[in-house]
């Protein structure tokens, strides 16, 4: 099957229109098909050995939304303090997560024992399970987005926080939690650019003919 140019024009604005949302969350529900497509999309991810190691917690309970931005917020005050005290109220400006605005959480994990010790592809580099559910954020993501729907990925919170709250075993790696939800509006660029926190490298220097060069070699102390 080819992809047609219309087609491939759609992949790629959705690829460039995806933004990481936190805030302008709608309290729209989402429509139990859309989640599905959501979600089959995520399982079309590549994975190391096709060994499809996710699994998907759905979060709709206020309560439990509370239980994990206490976390966040918890989370988030030990982080401040590893910035230099220049940059720390400007951290503290940033609002990073939506959890509770969001009507829909997903919490992702990888189960690293799944299809036993010896899969195909994981056996010099054991970590592949994980980035394998990586993948299946990104098409969660990119399908979130196709479906007008933002998506922002928290990390700022203790996993013991999400075991806690979502009943998840030890033996379930935590790979992320995921707030969704419809939104007001799209941003044109990352919020992180956007306030000058941080700006997007030029390609052209992480871009390499055979050979690595250190093209960074002047921003060394
Ligand atoms: C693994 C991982 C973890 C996080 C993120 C991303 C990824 C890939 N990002 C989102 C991140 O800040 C965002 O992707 C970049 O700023 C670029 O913006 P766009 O995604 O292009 O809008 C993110 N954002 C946020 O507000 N709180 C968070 O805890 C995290 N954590």
């Amino acid at each position: 099957m080819q992809i047609n140019q219309a087609e491939r024009d759609a992949l790629y604005k959705v690829i460039y229109s995806r933004r990481d949302v936190r805030q302008d969350f709608l309290d729209t529900p989402i429509e139990q098909a859309v989640i599905e497509r959501i979600l089959q999309a995520a399982h079309h991810a590549p994975s190391v050995g096709f060994s499809q190691p996710w699994d998907f917690i759905l979060v709709h309970q206020p309560a439990t939304k509370q239980a994990i931005k206490q976390g966040y917020e918890a989370a988030s005050a030990k982080s401040a303090l590893q910035f230099s005290p220049e940059l720390r109220q400007t951290y503290q400006s940033f609002k990073l997560e939506g959890i509770v605005e969001a009507p829909l959480g997903i919490c992702v994990t990888c189960d690293r024992e799944r299809n036993g010790p010896v899969v195909i592809g994981r056996t010099i580099k054991p970590e592949m399970d994980l980035y394998s559910t990586v993948c299946a954020i990104q098409n969660m993501w990119l399908a979130a987005r196709a479906e007008n729907i933002g998506l922002g990925w928290v990390s700022i919170i203790d996993d013991q926080v999400l075991r806690d709250a979502l009943n998840i075993p030890q033996r379930l790696s935590i790979i992320g939690y995921l707030c969704l939800g419809y939104v007001s509006h799209f941003a044109e660029q990352p919020e992180l650019e956007q306030f000058g926190w941080l700006a997007r490298e030029d390609l052209k220097q992480l871009v390499h003919e055979e050979q690595w060069q250190d093209k960074y070699s002047h921003q060394q102390p």
